[in-house]
């Protein structure tokens, strides 16, 4: 994949003042974002986030999943240590897209899980990929970072890509009533680590 920097702007936000970085593969047009902060480019492990769009979750509040506390999270121990990446990454839905996962949601209302759910619509589970990671972390500067997640498919994709996770920091929080199936399923079929 080839992805190729636009822009830098000041990002303030109400968890701190951030930097945001505009990132747009050539192909496909698709964009992706960086948000930093601090001191990241001195070699030093840089506690990062790589998030997946989730509109519903980050934007709309949504407790039908974690994304929202997750990106809360991430903003928050990034502001408390004073330095970090975001990479923000424009895969709604694991990859489907928006309406696809409202689709999934459909089915889910009906009994499937979040795993069945993409199957019935002809998808695999997870359709992400992370080439685009290297790019936008070397261009911020960053050479091994401290990985906030849960899912340890995350970490051997982003290091099949080349890149030194010297650590996973886990990213425990979100769960409610709503969503507490749904994390059980992450975790029974989707390998992810949420000790419960
Ligand atoms: N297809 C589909 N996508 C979903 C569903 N719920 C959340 N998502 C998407 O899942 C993505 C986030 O993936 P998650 O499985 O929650 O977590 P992760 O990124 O693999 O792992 P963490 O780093 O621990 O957050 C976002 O793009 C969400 O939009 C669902 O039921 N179906
Ligand atoms: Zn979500």
């Amino acid at each position: 994949m080839s992805i190729v920097f636009i822009a830098s702007s000041k990002l303030p936000t109400r968890h701190g003042d951030f930097l945001i970085h505009a990132f747009e593969e050539s192909e496909s047009g698709q964009e992706h974002i960086a948000l930093t902060m601090g001191t990241i480019a001195d070699g030093q492990p840089v506690l990062a986030r790589v998030h997946s769009e989730c509109l519903t979750g980050d934007g709309f509040g949504s407790l039908r999943c974690d994304c929202g506390p997750q990106l809360e999270a991430a903003m928050t121990l990034i502001a408390q240590v004073g330095r970090g990446v975001i990479l923000y990454l424009r895969q709604e839905g694991r990859g489907i897209g928006l309406v696809n996962k409202v689709r999934a949601y459909a089915l889910q209302d009906t009994g499937a899980d979040t795993v069945e759910a993409n199957e019935q619509l002809g998808f695999a589970p997870d359709l992400r990929e992370y080439s685009m990671c290297e790019f936008m972390l070397a261009h911020l500067g960053v050479q091994q970072v401290k990985l906030m997640t849960n899912n340890p498919l995350k970490v051997a994709a982003l290091q099949q890509h080349g890149i030194q996770v010297v650590e996973r920091v886990p990213l425990l929080t979100g769960r409610n009533p709503h969503n507490d199936q749904y994390l059980d399923t992450k975790e029974e079929k989707m390998g992810h680590l949420l000790n419960h």
